[in-house]
């Protein structure tokens, strides 16, 4: 397991921890050479300029808006009404939020209608969207049947899990070897054996799988992992005194969860973090679902690894290709913008079982409505057989 954990301090409380996870000292399993990466994010200038507020650390909290983002994060307040949710965020009942963003089921046939003659390429993103949102992030487990109906879906379509988690642990939990997985929000893209990820500009290494075979590997951001290293062990040490606190290693970024902290104490969690990455002016924070997420500051996102599979896979700026990417997340929202807005068009699939503001086209309530949307596609494709 690559999660941490704060553990309860004496001072604050008498509770155990939350969790016996252990600090773990991260092992890369696959050795590559970070020179190409380290080129092409020169070359490319895949790096970004974050300016950094000076004022003190807490007023760097507030002002900068992290605890507004926090108090938001998982689900936006809301105002339940048996099967209809009004959100404080948007003003609007499920139903009206849902003729902005129609139902992927329930125009299932539409969808299809556009997807005739074109081969789908499908990006899923894993928390919240195969699996459910659960208090402890090392027990999200996906079910059975919803990896059954992934690996159905993967017979008919280049399918790819898009991921905030290390690759390996997103691996673990899906245990596919058939997909490409992109971990640390697409900054460590593995394509499955066999396959290649050929791209015309920017160079990926090749390594050994578990099983010994060749897979390949774009790792924009892997100079940054001895510091990425250096910061997880300030995180994990300046937050261990807060109870509830896990902060998770994610290989090319770092995960610090709050969802089982106190509200109270999320202020000290926001300074906490602000006071260990203020210092590193080459990483920058974004906000997930009641966690923060630490990561270098390279121009690269969830929708940049979309852009860069499907021109690896030859299926960029074709017309015959219908790209389908469904998530739930902040971050799935640069894949979203990335299809509706960029040369490879496609559809962005919400999850969400309150109404938000988002760059996809349609939604789905929950993974298991995302599991029919699967089932649904394989159905599709058989008939056309
Ligand atoms: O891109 P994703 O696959 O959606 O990963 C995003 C983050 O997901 C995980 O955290 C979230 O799910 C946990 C388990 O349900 C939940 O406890 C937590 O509150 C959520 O934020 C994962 O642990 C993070 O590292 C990912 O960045």
């Amino acid at each position: 397991m690559e999660i941490k954990s704060g553990h309860s301090s004496s001072l604050m409380t008498d509770s155990p921890p939350i969790s016996n996870s252990r600090l773990t000292i991260r092992q890369n399993k696959l050795p590559y050479s970070s020179a190409a990466a380290t080129a092409l994010s020169q070359n490319n200038n895949l790096f970004l300029t974050v300016p950094r507020k000076k004022t003190g650390i807490l007023d760097g909290v507030k002002s900068s808006g992290w605890l507004d983002a926090m108090k938001s994060s998982s689900p936006p307040p809301a105002i339940l009404n048996k099967d209809n949710i009004t959100s404080d965020a948007t003003g609007m009942s499920y139903c009206e939020w849902t003729l902005k963003y129609p139902s992927a089921l329930a125009t299932f046939e539409k969808i299809m209608s556009f997807a005739k003659g074109k081969r789908i390429a499908l990006f899923l993103d894993y928390d919240g969207t195969l699996s459910p949102i659960v208090e402890e992030p090392d027990c999200a487990y996906m079910s059975s049947a919803m990896r059954t109906a992934v690996q159905n879906v993967a017979k008919y379509f280049p399918t790819a899990i898009i991921s905030g988690r290390s690759r390996d642990k997103v691996y673990e939990f899906v245990g596919l070897s058939e997909l490409y997985y992109a971990g640390s929000h697409g900054m460590d893209i593995m394509s499955p054996a066999g396959e290649s990820l050929n791209h015309e500009h920017l160079s990926r290494t090749v390594s050994v799988n578990e099983q010994g075979k060749d897979v390949n590997l774009f790792q924009p951001a892997s100079e940054f992992l001895p510091m990425i290293d250096k910061v997880l062990c300030s995180l994990v040490e300046s937050t261990k005194d807060i109870e509830g606190v896990k902060v998770e290693d994610n290989k090319f970024c770092i995960s610090v969860h709050y969802r089982n902290v106190e509200e109270k104490n999320w202020t000290l969690v926001a300074q906490r973090v602000d006071y260990v990455i203020r210092t590193y002016p080459k990483l920058r924070l974004t906000h997930g679902r009641k966690v923060l997420e630490i990561r270098p500051v390279i121009d690269w996102d969830k929708g940049k690894a979309v852009t860069f599979l499907l021109e690896s896979l030859g299926l960029n700026n074709c017309e015959d290709v219908l790209p389908i990417y469904v998530g739930d997340d902040r971050t799935d929202e640069d894949a979203f913008k990335v299809l509706r807005d960029g040369p490879n068009h496609g559809y962005g699939v919400l999850v969400s079982a309150v109404p938000k503001d988002s760059n996809a086209f349609y939604s789905l309530r929950d993974p298991s409505e995302v599991m029919e949307f699967l089932k649904s596609l394989v159905t599709w494709k058989r008939s056309l057989a």
